[in-house]
């Protein structure tokens, strides 16, 4: 991880670059550079200025006046640009050497080496795009899949920021009604009735309620849930997680005690990524090796979402399932799975008492396989729509819990005919954890802890 040192002060006026392209070998490959000295830099390198915002084949030349390349020169004068800033691109053929010598030649004309995120972090401050947008853009190039990336770009695109934006706009107005009461108070002029406030405060908390499932659900697409595979051995872990991963990840094999070790893998279900984890087998054993797994095998459950406890449907529950049963924290919910059914004649079906889920199925004919995916994303919490979600971060989440929990105080305040400096005190708090999310609101340290994560170039 890259040091962060924001040094804002100054920091807009420098002139910075970075490779934008990945890092290894590309058909191309693309030094990004923005602030005031991109008109002499492509002066200095491609010994003219392009005309602005047209793509102009140019050869790239060193100091000593070597050509480095051969490629496209791109001039967005500010403040029609990314970053709203002059930004020059010089688009050369994609390999590190290449890169590296065309880099090391801008920097030599008085550019630094961009911070990673700086980009982007340079467009939020000129306002081209807000705190959330920025997240939206390392979000979008890291997601996972599609739905994820849709979602993503719905962000990027200011649909996430826009309804904030417009909940932001109605508590401002609520507020300074009730702040126009306060003023006026002695003159008994009533600005607002008290049964039209509560309508209103109502109106906004379901729109909360409604942006923040959207974000949850995003939030899901983005960090997924972990759910841990248990029970005795030989039951069938390995052969569901592989089927689940689709691939032979773990070893299959006959013999009790196979999975000695944890095994990890990433897997979606309609978009909605999970990670898994296999364990070893629980079962009372003196082998040291076992033991230490098991010990792992508990610590990995106690740490997951959601727990899949497998037993042989000819055999059924035993001491050590129940016990595991006992042993699962009240915060991890779970599933118990009765597999081999082709062995038991039983069909493939889902019960539910008051304590749990029963899924009977089999791992190696298939059957019933299809209410496990149901299940693990009921369990997500997930409904698998994938249409306007927003690819939310745990901050916009708690932002919004918060900005909740405000407005439902101001509720309270309301009913039992509190002060309205009160009432006009929560609506401040919600419009402000609002603001939070577009980052109008916000510290230098968020601002670093968000842009600090971004790739170079980014
Ligand atoms: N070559 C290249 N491709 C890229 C980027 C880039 O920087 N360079 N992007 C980087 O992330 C993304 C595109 N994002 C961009 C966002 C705004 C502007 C821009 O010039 N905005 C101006 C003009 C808008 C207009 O003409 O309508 C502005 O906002 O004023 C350019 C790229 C993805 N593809
Ligand atoms: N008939 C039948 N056999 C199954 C089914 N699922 C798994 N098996 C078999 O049961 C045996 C044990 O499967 P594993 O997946 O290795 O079991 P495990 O629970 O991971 O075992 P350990 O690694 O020892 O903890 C293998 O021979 C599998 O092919 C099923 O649904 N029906």
């Amino acid at each position: 991880m890259v040091h962060y040192s924001p040094d804002r002060k100054g920091g807009l006026s420098d002139t910075i670059a970075a490779i934008a392209t990945p890092p290894g070998r590309g058909g191309i490959g693309v030094v990004r550079v923005s602030g005031p000295l991109c008109r002499q830099v492509a002066k200095h390198i491609t010994g003219r200025l392009p005309p602005p915002r047209y793509a102009a084949f140019s050869r790239f030349r060193d100091g000593e006046g070597e050509t480095i390349d051969r490629g496209l020169a791109l001039y967005f004068p500010s403040p029609h640009s990314f970053t709203g800033e002059d930004v020059l691109e010089l688009q050369g053929h994609g390999g590190p050497v290449v890169m590296d010598w065309l880099l090391s030649c801008v920097l030599q004309l008085g550019v630094r080496l961009a911070r990673p995120g700086e980009f982007s972090e340079r467009a939020f401050l000129n306002n081209k795009i807000d705190l959330a947008q920025a997240e939206a853009i390392a979000d979008l190039i890291e997601s996972a899949s599609e739905q994820a990336a849709r979602s993503a770009l719905r962000s990027l695109h200011g649909e996430f920021s826009a309804q904030i934006q417009d909940l932001r706009d109605q508590l401002i107005e609520l507020r300074c009604l009730v702040e126009a009461d306060i003023d006026f108070s002695d003159e008994d002029i009533d600005f607002i009735e008290q049964g039209a406030v509560a309508e209103r405060l109502q109106e906004l908390q379901s729109i909360l309620r409604r942006i923040h499932r959207s974000a949850r659900q995003g939030a899901l697409l983005r960090e997924g849930i972990r759910v841990v595979l248990v029970g005795r051995p030989n039951v069938g872990k390995s052969s569901l997680h592989n089927r689940l991963a689709g691939f032979e990840a773990a070893i299959v094999t006959d013999v009790p005690g196979t999975t000695r070790d944890l095994l990890r893998e990433h897997i979606t279900i309609d978009g909605l990524p999970i990670r898994l984890s296999d364990t070893a087998g629980l079962h009372d054993s003196m082998d040291i090796i076992e033991q230490e797994g098991m010990r792992r095998t508990r610590e990995e459950f106690t740490n997951a979402d959601h727990v899949l406890l497998i037993a042989d449907d000819q055999v059924g529950l035993t001491e050590l399932e129940q016990s595991i049963l006992g042993e699962l924290p009240d915060n991890v919910s779970h599933t118990l799975i009765l597999n081999k059914i082709d062995l038991s004649g039983a069909s493939a079906e889902r019960r539910e008492d008051s304590q749990r889920v029963v899924l009977r199925l089999s791992v190696l004919t298939g059957a019933g396989m299809d209410l496990l995916l149901q299940r693990l994303k009921e369990c997500a919490g997930f409904d698998g729509e994938g249409e306007g979600y927003f690819l939310a971060r745990r901050r916009h989440l708690e932002a919004l819990q918060r900005a909740g929990a405000a407005v439902a105080a101001a509720g309270e305040i309301l009913k039992e005919e509190g002060p309205e400096e009160m009432l006009a005190e929560e609506l401040r708090q919600a419009q402000n954890a609002l603001a939070e999310i577009t980052g109008e609101y916000r510290s230098d340290d968020l601002l670093g802890e968000i842009f600090s994560t971004f790739c170079i170039g980014k």
